[in-house]
């Protein structure tokens, strides 16, 4: 048995298109240019390649795109002056920080002050708790990319067993919830939780957040299981060099699961993607217009 293999770059790519057709029609029919304020504390190399091409990604799609640097040193009070400031901007729908923070701030704090309508991160605890409440909300970006990508193998995810490897509020939070809004049975697993080989054998659907180098190996899955694999490791490579990798054993769960996402070019794809959708969701929502299509 060979895996299908989910290939994120496509169906980000898909999204992406049908983003900017919807921001090519509410440009059109409302007059509204959706806008993206990102914000990046310091100078961290892999930071500053994800700005990059959420900048690039959002004026490809149509929408306007803010960019905010600052210096690692800032103050907690200058970068709360700067999220107000992009919270009374009406041009200004959607307000992401970059994440990790530099040491020292804090990041809660910052995550409070973003006004909940233009929290695209979805992280903002009106949002994280309509989430969970089972309400409309603004959702993280991984985790609504997760679901996309098990919905291009699975019509229905309705009553399948699923096991979320990691509770980040970034990620493994957020996803469970939206497991459940897809009516799966779903279990949370983390660094104390006991057997997690066993865990995992009894899972139709295994999504590895846990940010551990390879750590789920292919003799842990249920044969046929669909894998989407959240982890981004950079390890060395035997010529210096480096190369990326997952939280499972590749080439070991190829043999054995039914679909599975590569890194790179699986989930990660997703996360931009998924960021300019919920750009547009909050720009419609703050201009009081219906959902858009996408
Ligand atoms: N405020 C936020 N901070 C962070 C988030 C987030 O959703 N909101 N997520 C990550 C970083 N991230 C976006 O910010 C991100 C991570 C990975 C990718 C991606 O395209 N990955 C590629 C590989 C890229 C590479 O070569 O290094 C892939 O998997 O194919 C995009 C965005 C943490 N911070
Ligand atoms: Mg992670």
């Amino acid at each position: 048995m060979t895996a299908e293999i989910i290939d994120g770059k496509v169906i980000a790519a898909e999204l992406r298109a049908r983003v900017a057709d919807e921001v090519a029609r509410v440009k059109r029919e409302h007059n509204l240019v959706p806008g993206l304020a990102v914000v990046l504390v310091g100078n961290d190399p892999a930071s500053e390649v994800y700005v990059r091409s959420k900048r690039t990604q959002t004026q490809a799609a149509g929408m306007t795109s803010f960019e905010h640097k600052l210096p690692a040193d800032v103050s907690q009070a200058d970068l709360l002056a700067l999220v107000a400031k992009l919270n009374r901007d009406p041009a200004v729908h959607g307000i992401l920080v970059q994440l990790p923070l530099p040491k020292g701030l804090n990041t809660e704090a910052v995550i409070n002050a973003i006004d909940p309508a233009k929290d695209v991160d979805g992280l903002h605890p009106n949002n994280a708790g309509r989430l969970a409440g089972g309400f409309e909300a603004l959702s993280p970006c991984t985790p609504l990319g997760c679901i996309i990508l098990t919905k291009s193998v699975h019509a229905s995810l309705e009553g399948m067993n699923a096991i979320v490897l990691g509770r980040s509020n970034l990620v493994g939070r957020p996803l469970v919830q939206l497991l459940l809004n897809e009516n799966a049975t779903v279990t949370i697993a983390h660094s104390r939780s006991r057997d997690l080989p066993d865990l995992v054998k009894r899972a139709d659907l295994v999504y590895a957040a846990v940010g551990k180098a390879e750590m789920v190996r292919g003799d842990w899955l249920k044969p046929g299981a669909t894998v989407i694999d959240i982890g981004i490791t950079r390890i060395p490579k035997e010529d210096g060099k480096t190369r990326l990798v997952g939280d499972v054993a590749y080439q070991e769960a190829l043999g054995v699961a039914g679909a599975i996402t590569p890194v790179p070019g699986g989930v990660g794809q997703m996360t931009v993607a998924c960021l300019l959708v919920n750009t547009l969701r909050a720009a419609c929502a703050i201009a009081g217009l219906p959902k858009p299509a996408v």
